[in-house]
């Protein structure tokens, strides 16, 4: 049996982060914005003629059965079963990644999400996009927002999302060279976790003033910590801070800045070939409004 699907995992950035409060079991209420962007890792899946779940290229760091792919084709794999009577067929997935780990950018959620949508079809499991979410969560919860597929406001834990409309730009990214777990942020005495609620038109109000232009709404409430505990992620905001209103995404690494045009995110990039440390990377990435695997059906990969 074969059948070969290529599909994209994109990243996400948090246009802002606010921590309003802490549920009962310890995890933290969020307010934040998600925003694709068109920097990918890629994953390949390849039916097998057993039922194995298998992963077929190495990811330093991850082992395969831990890595968010294989558990969440897994899952997926035994509601198929559930609502069959039948399991579906085993598949190999090649996971090349692109996005770095523990950068805030959501790259294990995104290739967990890709999996979700990719093996939904191969196998004709039927799931609903909710369905899917609902599942997702468990494992990661950034993962629901890549199955929603467009540019969210997001509450609780992630979960709560709404569509709303971003600012249609580029970005430029620094990878400070710096992995941060994101417990370690979350757990830090120094978190403030009392920031008051804004609510979505707060948001929408902010980017259709003309004249507020790419300054950054709200703010990054795990930033402060990150910075104090990784010294790369403060010095990454101050360099691309010089070029516009520098901001970490999640609970970091990686930091970005907004810029109108292409040939602007060049000329920071240019600069950053010159003067950034070299165990620093940079690149830039096109705001996307929406999945490149919403398009999924017809175009986006190959079946
Ligand atoms: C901060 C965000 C923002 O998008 O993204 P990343 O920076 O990881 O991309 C997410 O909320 C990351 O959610 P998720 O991906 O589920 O985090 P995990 O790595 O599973 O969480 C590691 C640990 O952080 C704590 N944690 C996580 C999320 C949350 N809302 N409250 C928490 O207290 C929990 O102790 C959890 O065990
Ligand atoms: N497919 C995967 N890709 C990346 N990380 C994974 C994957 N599966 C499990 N992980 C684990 O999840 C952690 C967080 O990775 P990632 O989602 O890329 O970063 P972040 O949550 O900071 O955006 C990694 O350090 C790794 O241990």
């Amino acid at each position: 049996m074969r059948s070969l699907m290529s599909c994209p995992a994109p990243a996400k950035l948090n246009l802002f982060l606010h921590v309003t409060g802490r549920r009962p079991d310890g995890y933290h209420l969020l307010q934040s914005v998600f925003q694709l962007i068109d920097r990918c890792d890629t994953l390949d899946f390849t039916l097998r003629g057993d039922e194995r779940i298998r992963r077929v290229t190495d990811v330093p760091g991850v082992p395969e059965d831990s890595d968010l792919v294989v558990r969440a084709a897994r899952l997926l794999q035994a509601e198929v079963a559930r609502r069959t009577g039948t399991p579906p067929p085993g598949v190999d997935i090649a996971l090349h990644k692109v996005l770095p780990m523990g950068g805030g950018l959501g790259g294990g959620s995104s290739d967990a999400a890709t999996t979700l949508l990719a093996l939904n079809r191969l196998w004709h499991g039927g799931l609903s996009k909710q369905e899917l979410m609902d599942l997702g969560l468990p494992l990661g919860a950034d993962i629901p927002f890549f199955l929603f597929g467009e540019t969210a406001f997001a509450e609780g834990v992630g979960e709560a999302l709404r569509p709303v409309d971003g600012p249609d730009c580029w970005y430029v990214v620094i990878e400070p060279g710096v992995q941060v777990p994101t417990g370690d942020i979350f757990t830090s005495e120094h978190l403030t976790r009392n920031t008051a609620a804004v609510i979505i038109s707060d948001f929408s109000r902010h980017f259709a003033d003309q004249n507020i232009g790419l300054r950054q709404f709200g703010k990054n409430d795990l930033q402060q910590v990150a910075s104090r505990l990784f010294p790369p992620v403060a010095q990454a905001v101050e360099w691309l801070g010089v070029h516009g209103d520098a901001r970490m995404t999640g609970s970091g690494a990686c930091v970005f800045c907004a810029f109108h045009g292409e040939e602007q995110a060049d000329a920071v990039l240019d600069a950053f070939g010159a003067t950034a440390p070299s165990t620093w990377k940079g690149w830039k990435a096109k705001a996307l409004r929406r999945h490149p695997m919403e398009m999924f059906q017809s175009e986006s990969c190959e079946a």
